[in-house]
């Protein structure tokens, strides 16, 4: 992703485990799909040139979201950390997307548990009012797009921001 960036563009993934967020992989890890979150490392970004476009923010999403400024607005959130705070995730990223931006959420469907009402764990719960709060933002319009993997079927939800910052 930081590699399509234009000049003066700017990635930041903020990560809670510090492993996740120093460990050092093969260049070409970095550069095929990511699938491990150690993939988004420090070094595997200075390993690949692009430090001056990508960085690392290492803690609590929940702390480190509100250091985020707004000016200027971001373009995309990609939103894939501990489910639980889903909710809470979306209504900071809302605060920072400029209108027109999108917002992603991965893990949407979980094997269908999501929609399964006898599941009520805290990860679950979390998707549901994640979903809650998307369904009564007018300022938004949403969609979710199934996938299928080696790990069963899920799905993303790509949210288009009409109304943004
Ligand atoms: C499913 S992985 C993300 C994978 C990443 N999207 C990719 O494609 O490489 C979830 C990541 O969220 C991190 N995480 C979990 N809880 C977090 C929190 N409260 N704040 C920030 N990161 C968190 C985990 O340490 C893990 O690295």
């Amino acid at each position: 992703m930081a590699k399509t960036l234009p000049e003066g563009g700017e990635l930041i993934s903020l990560e809670v485990n510090p492993k996740h967020a120093k460990v050092r992989l093969s260049l070409r890890l970095l550069l095929i799909p990511l699938t491990d979150p150690a993939q988004i490392s420090e070094e595997n970004i200075a390993h690949a040139g692009l430090s001056s476009k990508a960085k690392v923010l290492l803690g609590p999403a929940l702390e480190t979201l509100p250091t985020l400024s707004p000016s200027p607005p971001f373009d995309l959130v990609f939103i894939d950390a501990d489910k639980d705070n889903n909710g809470p995730y979306f209504q900071h990223a809302r605060k920072l997307v400029r209108t027109g931006g999108v917002i992603i959420v991965d893990n949407v469907v979980r094997n269908g548990r999501v929609a399964n009402p006898e599941i009520t764990t805290s990860d679950i719960l979390g998707i549901r009012k994640l979903l809650q709060i998307i369904k009564e933002d007018k300022g938004v319009e949403a969609t979710t797009i199934a996938t299928v993997g080696d790990k069963g079927y899920d799905g993303f939800t790509y949210i288009l921001v009409r109304e943004g910052i």
